[in-house]
């Protein structure tokens, strides 16, 4: 079916469906690579694709074949360059169509009739982050939310206890074992310490800030955890939410935001 003429080209609805889908394609992975060093990857292949494509239609053989395997060895290339890349497209698919991650299904298959998932107490949280930033101690917690932190607990020591303030500040003791690495809080616990998490690789961030919150921001990459840096060096709060760093929180700031995101249902990964 037509849908308009173009100069020669007959345009249908279809091809103008097509030409939407695709659109949106580059446009999301765009955005999943926004911001990383494989943004300008992404961005060279698409050139080097396009010249291909011009000189193609101009009939320049020889050119469109060295292009042609440039291309197809290009794309294996690819699928190295962004293995990361897309990891978290395939993840991004699989939690928006995850029905084992929707709180009340889950709560209805894995839970007794009646019982109740357990809410994470935010307040000790919340008191701990002023001390450490206040004392200059540094910490970097992360409250499960939907996803499996399973990996990431692993990497540290499992714990298993009631979330109190005392407890946080004594992991977060420089005197402490446990001190180094990110605590992980969830179903109402202080679940495991010491755990290692995935580092961003986005090239934005300032470069004040260092591992601690790049781990933050690449746990918000992986997983829809919420994740709080407290600096040793400045005491800031900063909260990674979805693939984003929120820095200089006051304290106020931080509660909102948790307690927002955390009671929001899990929406695609903005990333
Ligand atoms: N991948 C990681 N997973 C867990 N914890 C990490 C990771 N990388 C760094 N950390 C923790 O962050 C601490 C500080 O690292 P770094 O000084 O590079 O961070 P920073 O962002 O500059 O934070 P600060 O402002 O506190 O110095 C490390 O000692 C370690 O405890």
């Amino acid at each position: 079916m037509l849908a308009f003429r173009l100069g020669f080209l007959d345009v249908g609805w279809l091809d103008l469906l097509d030409i939407s889908l695709v659109a949106l394609l580059i446009y999301q992975i765009y955005n999943l690579v926004r911001g990383s060093v494989a943004s300008r990857v992404f961005i060279g292949y698409l050139l080097v694709y396009l010249a291909y494509l011009l000189v193609k239609a101009l009939g320049l053989n020889l050119l469109t074949t060295i292009l042609e395997y440039f291309i197809s060895v290009g794309a294996l290339a690819l699928i190295i360059i962004f293995q990361q890349e897309i990891r978290r497209f395939l993840l991004l698919i699989g939690k928006s169509t995850n029905v084992a991650n929707s709180r009340w299904i889950r709560r209805w298959l894995l839970r007794q009739p009646g019982s109740a998932e357990p809410i994470t107490p935010l307040r000790p949280i919340l008191d701990a982050c002023k001390t450490l930033g206040a004392e200059f101690a540094g910490g970097l917690i992360v409250i499960r939310k939907n996803d499996d932190l399973e990996k990431f607990m692993h990497s540290g020591e499992s714990i298993d206890a009631e979330i109190s303030k005392p407890l946080l500040l004594a992991i977060f003791s420089q005197y402490s074992p446990l001190h180094d690495g990110a605590v992980i809080i969830g179903d109402g616990r202080i679940q495991a310490a010491r755990c290692i998490l995935p580092v961003s690789d986005d090239d934005e961030l300032p470069p004040s800030l260092g591992f601690r919150h790049r781990a933050a921001l690449g746990m918000s990459d992986a997983t829809d955890a919420a994740t709080i840096a407290v600096s040793e060096e400045t005491g800031r709060l900063s909260l990674a939410l979805n693939g984003e760093l929120f820095t200089n929180l006051t304290l106020t700031e931080l509660e909102e935001s948790l307690v927002k995101y955390l009671q929001e249902p899990t929406k695609k990964a903005i990333v």
